[in-house]
């Protein structure tokens, strides 16, 4: 991630950069609930409950860097959504094209059935986002910052007071309200800038890096207001993320991603099973000298919903012809996330991921709200 200097990488309800469209405040809605308020109805008991989001063949290209490359993903309504991936990977660009930050240049994507290349005044309104950047005033207090949020967002006057009280509740910043912003630690300003993206009822909630340069007790604090949250309205949530503990505690499901594209997709035990059983698979003699890593073979682990999307296979399956034997190695404990995401990145993960620019990125990031 990168801040606004470098390209345009602005906020949601920021000025527009070079690529974006100005942005004009969303409608307001009359009747709209407040943070903690349930979700309004579905348009009917048979009607079908379409996708948070809907990503088919997206790329999307800054020069010859292929930063998302084929993407093909779907956030359920309801879950909690992990992109997880490295420096470099394209999970930011993946998510401001889905927030309409960015165009769409190649392929698709939908926001609860909206498109988000034509209608991108509807997605907007249906989602809360909060960058890696910071989107917090340093000079007004957590109240004014939350107001300015409100106000951008048109939410209406009559309510406004309520709902800024109530998105500081939420985040547990009620207390801190009438300080400056400039006076919070780095948790209480993510968890500020969580309270700025509530203040407009999203029904997704878009969050990148909400944890980076966090100590872990702001971290599990952040986590658990997301959590609160999302109980209490139902609301979906898509983060992105570096960190896999957090992916594997928090996420419903996950999509690893590596080099612009999906590697694997699925809940956290779906993708230690499937490496787990890839790994019997090449313990079995006839996979003695397994096959190196072929990137592009489509693979069990793969997103199981996301047909098109391939990921480098291990060996190809076989069925084990006598139970493994072979003493404890390391291959033999549990898998982690982080051994799924070795086995489908491939080798070579450390030296591939982010360049220069995504490093500086990630670190001025974690100094912000360190
Ligand atoms: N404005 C830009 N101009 C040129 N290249 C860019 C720009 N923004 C991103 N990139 C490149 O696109 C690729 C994907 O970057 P992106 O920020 O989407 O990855 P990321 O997974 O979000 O990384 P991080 O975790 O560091 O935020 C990287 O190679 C990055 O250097």
């Amino acid at each position: 991630m990168t801040t606004d200097d470098e390209g345009g990488r602005g906020r949601l309800t920021g000025p527009a950069g070079p690529d974006e469209e100005p942005h004009t405040p969303a409608a307001p809605a009359p009747d709209a609930p407040g943070p903690n308020a349930p979700l309004p109805d579905a348009p009917g008991p048979n009607a079908p409950v379409p996708d948070a989001v809907t990503c088919r063949a997206l790329r999307y290209a800054f020069g010859e860097t292929k930063a998302v490359d084929g993407v093909d993903l779907s956030v359920r309504t309801g879950e909690v959504f992990g992109l997880l991936g490295p420096n470099g990977a394209g999970k930011t660009t993946a998510i401001r094209c889905i927030t309409t930050l960015l165009p769409v240049p190649a392929g698709m994507v939908r926001v609860f059935g909206h498109d988000a290349a034509k209608e991108r005044m509807a997605v907007r309104r249906l989602l809360g986002y909060v960058p890696q950047q910071l989107s917090a005033d340093a000079g007004l207090t957590g109240r004014e910052n939350v107001a300015l949020f409100a106000r951008v967002f048109d939410v209406s006057r009559r309510e406004r007071a309520a709902r800024v009280t109530q998105a500081l509740a939420a985040v547990g910043l009620t207390d801190a309200a009438g300080r400056l912003a400039k006076t919070y630690s780095g948790g209480m300003i993510r968890r500020l800038e969580l309270a700025q993206a509530l203040v407009s009822a999203p029904r997704l909630l878009m969050l990148d890096e909400p944890t980076i340069g966090l100590d872990p007790i702001a971290r599990t604090s952040v986590w658990e207001h997301i959590n609160a949250v999302r109980a209490a309205t139902g609301m979906t949530v898509l983060v992105t993320t570096h960190y896999m503990d957090e992916a594997d505690q928090y996420c419903d499901r996950l999509a690893l991603m590596h080099q612009g594209r999906i590697r694997a997709l699925g809940t956290p035990d779906e993708l230690r099973s499937a490496l787990r059983a890839r790994r019997r698979a090449t313990r079995t003699p006839a996979a003695a000298h397994p096959a190196p890593l072929t990137p592009g073979t489509p693979t069990p682990a793969a997103a199981p919903d996301t047909p098109a999307t391939t990921a480098p296979a291990s060996a190809p399956p076989t069925t084990p012809s006598s139970p493994p034997s072979a003493p404890s190695r390391p291959s033999d404990t549990e898998p982690t996330l982080e051994d799924v995401f070795r086995d489908v990145a491939g080798s070579g993960l450390d030296e591939q991921s982010g360049d220069f620019r995504d490093v500086r990125s990630t670190r001025r990031t974690a100094n912000r709200v360190g």
